[in-house]
């Protein structure tokens, strides 16, 4: 019901969707409320010793509520989190798919798995809002007023005050979400603020007590903690305080309701009946605390994703000229300057370029290494050519092309790029590497298991892959097999080798590896390449053969650019 789509997280999934599971809910609680009052009249009437059949129906009703109502529930909830968690499916894919245009230019500095944990995170507090919300607040207001309906037959008066009570704890669930809302903006920022003055703290603490900052340090420490310790409170206050009213309502309805039967003319068991019906709707009130919390927690994470998702993406496609043809194209940056924000004035009031111009001429099989200091703009160089980024001053020229006259994939489905973010699945060996090749796959199942297990050789994994227990099948990820970080890297290359993609940029390939694996593993990927471009983006030198020529980009060593 919540999934993002459109141009902002709009709900997907329409409400009647999880109308079976309201009345599913409705049906559980009301056998709940039946289950409570028939035991009550039970009780009182058993207590006056009529003749045993005369309780007989009774006895049957209890059994048949006892049994129906977790039955009825647990239907509601399956079919509930049916409902959700295919909504989820769709919400992930579709988010996926507009985060695309957004990779890398509008994360930020964040790293990538940490945007993706983000929106999981997001995505499913957004998804479960009608499972833990909006399912129960429906059923719970079914609930109440079918049972004053009932309860009208017997005692308009008691179903009164049954509206009552609904109404009040409606309000009430109302006064929650607020609360629970403001507590949980308070408590993320006072979180922020003990990371941000921790990690300061932490990164500098030299710089600090060399200036004698180091009580001024602890104060901040202190003051940070102190925030949160208050946000918490404030939290727990505002749970306690809902809660606390809704039980107090409760009692004060079942108090009413004793008080009206009190001065009612009937028998007493049926005067148990309407005395105990009231509590035992707290059945169908108990989850408005959690629903409260669960629609706080939407909210925000429906905002968090709009912000994310609404942002224009870095390259906007114009009509296409032309198209690429050839499977290894000939890219040339001529004085291609880039810029990640779209306009970043300086104090000087001048736009600052992340990338100064650059003119690079890449011939199909050329190998480049790119070197530089760090934020030089190396990365940003690679992103140019891979089309992560449209340069903001010269051009990208492909075979001759303006890279801008091209359509986008044409492009991007002949570069591979290896980042310095290795990332695995949580899949198959087989999986990890597949998703490098597009369907319609070539190759069939022997040929494509073959190929790619060359790539794992090529990228310096043959090893390691003979010792897998089940070869291409073995599990990879969180709880199965875990990966070192060389290994992250050289799975990344394997990808980017089983790709067959023309160009390869590789953003510092060996970086987590020792000087002589990293020689090795780079003399293989080199060899792999084969006639393909080679670009490498390195601190350190590579092995002799495996680059002909290196570019600097960034300030020189005097610091003049
Ligand atoms: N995804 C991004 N979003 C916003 N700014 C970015 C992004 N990537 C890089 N930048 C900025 O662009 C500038 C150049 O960074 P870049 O990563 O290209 O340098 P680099 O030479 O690769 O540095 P390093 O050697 O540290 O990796 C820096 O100011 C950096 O903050």
């Amino acid at each position: 019901m919540t999934a993002a789509t459109g141009t902002t997280s709009r709900p997907r999934t329409p409400l009647r969707a999880y109308g079976a599971s309201v009345l599913l809910g409705a049906a559980a609680t009301l056998s709940g409320v039946a289950l409570t009052a028939t035991s009550g009249w039970l009780v009182v009437r058993a207590s006056e010793r009529p003749v045993v059949l005369t309780l007989l129906t009774a006895v049957v009703g209890v059994r048949a509520f006892g049994i129906s109502r977790p039955l009825l529930r647990w239907a509601e909830r399956v079919r509930s989190h049916d409902v959700a968690l295919g909504d989820l499916a769709r919400a992930r894919e579709d988010v996926a798919r507009r985060l695309v245009p957004l990779t890398p230019a509008r994360l930020g500095r964040r790293h990538r798995a940490e945007v993706a944990g983000a929106v999981v995170d997001d995505l499913t507090d957004l998804t479960e809002a009608p499972v833990r919300a909006g399912v129960p607040l429906a059923a719970a207001a079914v609930t109440v007023l079918a049972t004053a309906g009932l309860t009208a037959l017997v005692s308009p008066t008691v179903a009164l005050v049954h509206v009552a009570l609904a109404a009040a704890l409606a309000g009430v669930t109302l006064l929650a979400v607020r609360l629970e809302a403001d507590g949980q903006a308070r408590l993320e920022q006072a979180r922020a603020e003990v990371l941000r003055v921790g990690e300061l703290v932490a990164l500098r603490r030299r710089d600090l007590l060399a200036v004698g900052a180091g009580t001024d340090a602890r104060r901040w420490l202190d003051e940070a903690q102190a925030h949160w310790s208050a946000a918490v409170r404030r939290q727990a206050r505002g749970r306690a305080l809902a809660q606390g009213a809704a039980v107090a309502l409760l009692g004060g309805a079942t108090a009413a309701a004793a008080l009206v039967v009190a001065r009612l003319d009937v028998a007493a068991p049926v005067a148990a009946l309407l005395v105990l019906t009231p509590v035992a709707l707290s059945d169908a009130l108990t989850p408005l605390a959690d629903a409260a919390r669960s629609l706080a927690r939407a909210r925000a994470a429906r905002r968090r994703l709009d912000v994310l998702l609404d942002q224009p993406p870095a390259v906007v496609e114009r009509p296409a000229h032309d198209t690429v043809t050839s499977p290894v194209p000939h890219l040339r940056l001529e004085a291609a300057g880039a810029r990640w924000r779209p306009t970043e004035p300086t104090a000087a009031g001048a736009d600052a370029l992340d990338l100064d111009p650059v003119d690079l001429d890449l011939p199909p099989g050329s190998r480049t290494l790119v070197t530089g200091p760090n934020g030089g703009g190396k990365s940003t160089l690679l992103a140019l050519l891979a089309r992560q980024l449209d340069p903001a001053t010269g051009r990208l020229l492909v075979d001759g092309t303006d890279a801008r006259d091209l359509p986008l994939a044409d492009l991007r489905s002949r570069v591979a790029v290896v980042d310095d973010e290795p990332w695995v699945l949580a899949t198959s060996l087989r999986e990890n590497l597949r998703i490098a090749r597009p369907r319609p796959e070539p190759l069939d199942g022997p040929d494509l298991d073959a190929r790619l297990v060359r790539g794992l050789r090529e990228a310096g994994l043959g090893p390691w892959y003979d010792d897998l227990p089940a070869g291409l099948d073995t599990r990879l990820g969180t709880g199965d097999r875990a990966l070192s970080g060389g290994e992250r890297t050289r799975l990344g290359l394997a990808r980017a080798l089983v790709s067959e993609r023309g160009v390869l940029l590789l953003d510092e390939p060996v970086a987590h590896l020792d000087a002589g694996t990293a020689a090795q593993v780079m003399g293989d990927v080199a060899a792999a390449a084969g006639r393909r471009t080679l670009v490498v983006v390195s601190h350190d030198d590579l092995p002799a053969g495996v680059v002909d020529r290196t570019v600097r980009v960034g300030p020189s060593e005097d610091g003049t650019r």
